[in-house]
């Protein structure tokens, strides 16, 4: 039987055309599409139980990031977790990861945030440029959670949101009821 509901918000981002928006659609709607529409941000709904508790998952999918993007507040104030997404068949969009969340680190001042890599487009398989060791290493390196996954034939997509709530736990001090979102300070 699930305990309380209780509500995390999860910001997706990553480069452009890597998949975020077919992971997050896969996720909640249970689909894919072939066409590419660049996305300007939409947030959606779901509720997922984990480990026996029921999450209320409000899941914001962003524009893709370039390395002059810079971080809106929309996506670091109330945020419990990040799902920071590459394509398995792009370098550069793998090389952006480290960018974009050291960006967020700033931007929230602090030095750690809960946050799972995503390799997307594994069935891609013939087009990797990113190997999976270097995927690991990355997400070691920032003492976070890694998986790769492939919207397309739906492989690991509910294990993403899994794991994010995972490291927003793991992120949660023991006498601590629920974990902050992550916020700033105005200057
Ligand atoms: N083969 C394959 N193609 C994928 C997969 N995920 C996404 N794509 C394709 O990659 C393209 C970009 O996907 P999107 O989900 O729109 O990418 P995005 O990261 O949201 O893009 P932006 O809105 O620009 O940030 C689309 O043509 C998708 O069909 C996948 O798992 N496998």
């Amino acid at each position: 039987m699930p305990n309380a509901l209780k509500k995390r918000k999860i910001a997706v981002l990553g480069p452009r055309s890597v998949g975020k928006s077919s992971l997050v659609k896969q996720f909640i709607e249970n689909h894919f599409q072939d066409s590419y529409y660049p996305t300007i941000e939409s947030t959606f709904a779901k509720s997922v139980v984990y480990k026996g508790v029921e999450y209320d998952c409000h899941i914001i999918d962003t524009a893709g990031q370039d390395e002059y993007s810079p971080i809106n507040a929309q996506y670091a104030i109330g945020i419990h977790g990040y799902v920071l997404v590459y394509s398995i068949t792009s370098k550069n969009s793998f090389n952006m990861i480290q960018i974009i969340h050291d960006k967020i680190v700033d931007f929230c001042g602090v030095s750690k945030i809960p946050c799972v890599i995503v390799g997307s487009k594994c069935d891609l398989s013939i087009q990797r440029q990113v190997d999976s060791k270097d995927g690991e290493q990355l997400a070691k390196e920032n003492d976070c959670a890694w998986i790769e996954t492939s919207a397309k034939n739906n492989i690991n997509v509910g294990k993403v949101f899994e794991l994010c709530l995972h490291e927003i736990e793991r992120n949660t001090k023991p006498n601590q009821a629920e974990p902050p979102a992550k916020s700033c300070v105005v200057m």
